[in-house]
């Protein structure tokens, strides 16, 4: 049977007129609709042995994450890493689980991200489809893009939410994105949100969460940390672009706030195995703080737009803890921007700015 090509209007008319077109026995398609998937790093299904293991590994053996020669690595993965790595972070996830909902507080929140998205863009019914992955574990790329491709949507853009680039976050949701396009024979048009670090509605976002914050604390903080995940040194050197991005977003918040270099400090956080990583480092600077005499200080994280296991548990939980036991008084951890009214503005904002021409 030959088909003819059927010329489709956009809208949910356009699903009508196709249907209305085919030639009998010609299976319906869904047209016309427009994608938009949000993408976290992601989490483990459980904080138990195989689940952290199975994450983990998933996780460790991206390249784009380690980019030692498999030779090298993989001993060291199976060997040692896997064998120890996922009873203490499965302590650590412990600490921070959502027990009502059985999951992470990433998978929490990204999802009521992706709800109120789905609010934000459009009424009910409308041709604007919002939902949401993870990177490593589930609900994963491939199929979270073959359920929309299906719902219809020949257009897709997919937001990894990653305010800074790095190789190590946002290339790797993209190479999974094209991995995914490889083996499909029908593709949606793809498109990819840039990274946002410079936006002044992000900006302005993250200055608002600052004084709101501070405004409800009883001591007011000498110093405040912006805390970035860290990538190795020799990344950076080789071009990833991530070190200037955070040093960008900590430059213009510091203009909005009227603070100076020595009030918001940049640091990094959540090294990880032998080599150098992007510094200064986190917890050292908390404890040289607290050995130098600070008494008050506030810590946040702009590069994550979720709070997760390296912001409440590595930063409110352990950092908290090292700036007293070194002699400082008050701490305290500034929330990212999650699924707040400041947060999902900004999400919103990158979106609709995104699907310029789409809809
Ligand atoms: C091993 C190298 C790692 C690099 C490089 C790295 C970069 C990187 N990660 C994030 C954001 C997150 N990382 C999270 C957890 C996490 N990260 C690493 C390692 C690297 N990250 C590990 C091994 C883990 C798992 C937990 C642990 O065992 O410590 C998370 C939290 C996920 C959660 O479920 O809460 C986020 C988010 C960024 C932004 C980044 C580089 C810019
Ligand atoms: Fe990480
Ligand atoms: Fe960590």
């Amino acid at each position: 049977m030959t088909v003819q090509p059927t010329e489709t209007p956009r809208g949910d008319q356009a699903v009508e007129f196709s249907r209305l077109q085919l030639p009998d026995g010609h299976p319906s398609v869904k047209s016309g609709n427009v994608g938009v998937l949000l993408v976290n790093l992601g989490t483990p299904d459980a904080t138990d042995y195989w689940p952290m293991r199975r994450y983990l590994r998933e996780f460790l053996s991206d390249k784009r994450v380690i980019e030692w020669p498999r030779a090298i690595w993989y001993p060291i993965l199976y060997g040692i890493v896997l064998m120890t790595r996922p009873g203490k972070s499965g302590k650590a996830y412990e600490e921070i689980w959502n027990h009502e909902k059985s999951e992470s507080p990433l998978r929490t929140i990204t999802r009521s991200q992706s709800e109120k998205l789905a609010e934000m863009l459009g009424d009910p019914g409308s041709r604007v489809k919002v939902d949401w992955a993870m990177r490593y574990g589930q609900p994963s790329i491939p199929d979270k893009l073959k359920a929309l491709k299906e719902d219809g949507c020949d257009r897709i853009l997919v937001f990894p939410l990653y305010p800074q680039y790095s190789a190590t976050t946002t290339a790797t949701v993209n190479d999974v994105v094209c991995r995914t396009l490889l083996k499909m024979r029908w593709q949606p048009a793809i498109r990819t949100v840039p990274p946002y670090h410079d936006d002044p509605v992000y900006v302005e976002a993250l200055a608002k969460s600052v004084e709101r914050h501070l405004a409800g604390l009883d001591f007011d903080p000498e110093v405040v940390l912006t805390s970035y995940h860290g990538i190795p040194q020799s990344y950076f050197r080789k071009g990833d672009p991530y070190h200037c991005h955070c040093m960008k977003t900590t430059r213009l918040l510091r203009k909005v706030l009227g603070w100076d270099e020595n009030r918001l400090r940049v640091t990094f956080q959540s090294r990880f195995g032998p080599e150098e990583w992007l510094q200064p480092y986190t917890d050292k600077t908390v404890e040289k703080l607290a050995r130098d005499g600070v008494k008050n200080i506030a810590v946040m994280n702009p590069g994550f737009v979720a709070d997760c296991l390296e912001t409440l548990e590595e930063i409110a939980g352990e950092a908290g803890e090292i700036f007293e036991e070194n002699g400082g008084e008050n701490f305290t951890h500034i929330p990212c921007l999650n699924d707040s009214d400041l947060g999902m503005d900004v999400i919103a904002h990158v979106v609709r700015r995104e699907l310029g021409g789409w809809i």
